[in-house]
């Protein structure tokens, strides 16, 4: 069973219609990316699957019990205002200081408990971000645009660190993103979005396919080679073995 289920969603801020005949679920433990133009819709669509907002036709279904951990695009704390990383895991509930501890490990920020916030590069800044999203335990995680700010190996670092919370936790992730190559490399399945779902699959499917062709040009394909790491993909080669034995 789907962890969320989104069907024939339509949505207007205003008289604007953003979204329109969107339909998506998220099963346990995949690694869905949308990406899109600015103002495609992508931000409205998380909130819409989050339940803050209403669409105003369509119908969103979540898992009974259903935790989801947000990872903010960013989030700004006063330099003058002193608080340590521990602090801020505490806000606004306080928590258990192990799970504190061990929700830093899993971000890849161990040992940064007893520093500033205001002292983190911004890196650090985000896995601080995404340890407060999994001291939840979340069933998703939700990241928008979790990575502006970061340089481009900042960044496929960052998303690898994604890909280990995953195998860790097991939670499915859903991001929001417009660095296509570094975000898709790391993704089960893109959707892209303009308003509506132009296509979607794998990352090889989508960025070969005109609809994102059209809206992204054709250069990135070279990039995504580059940051593309070994995923076991053995059942597609399988799958494609009795496809030939069939014939
Ligand atoms: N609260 C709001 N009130 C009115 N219009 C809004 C509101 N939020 C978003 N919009 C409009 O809805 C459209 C989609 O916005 P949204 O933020 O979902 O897009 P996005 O794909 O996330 O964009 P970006 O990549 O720039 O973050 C935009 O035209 C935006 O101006």
């Amino acid at each position: 069973m789907s962890l969320i289920d989104a069907r024939h969603i339509e949505f207007s801020h205003g008289g604007q219609r953003v979204l329109q005949g969107v339909s998506l679920a998220l099963d346990p433990g995949e690694i869905v990316t949308i990406v899109g133009p600015n103002g495609s819709g992508k931000s409205t669509l998380l909130r819409v699957l989050i339940g803050a907002l209403t669409p105003q036709k369509g119908a969103v279904t979540r898992q009974e019990g259903l935790r989801i951990g947000y990872v903010p695009q960013k989030l700004h704390i006063d330099p003058t205002l002193p608080i340590t990383v521990n602090r801020f895991l505490n806000l606004p509930h306080p928590v258990d200081p192990d799970a504190a501890k061990e929700a830093l490990r899993t971000a890849g920020v161990a040992g940064l408990g007893t520093q500033q916030m205001s002292q983190l590069s911004g890196g650090q800044f985000q896995r601080v971000l995404l340890a407060r999203a999994i001291l939840g335990k979340p069933d998703i995680l939700m990241l928008d645009e979790a990575t502006q700010g970061l340089d481009q190996p900042g960044s496929a670092a960052f998303y690898r660190q994604i890909e280990a919370v995953r195998r860790d936790i097991g939670c499915a992730v859903l991001m929001v993103s417009h660095e296509l190559h570094v975000v898709m490399s790391a993704s089960d399945r893109v959707i892209c979005l303009n308003g509506h779902i132009c296509c979607e699959g794998t990352p090889e499917v989508v960025s070969a396919a005109p609809a994102y062709r059209e809206l992204f040009g054709t250069g990135t394909g070279g990039a995504l080679a580059l940051y593309r790491h070994d995923h076991d993909h053995g059942h597609d080669h399988d799958h494609h073995h009795h496809h030939e034995a069939a014939e």
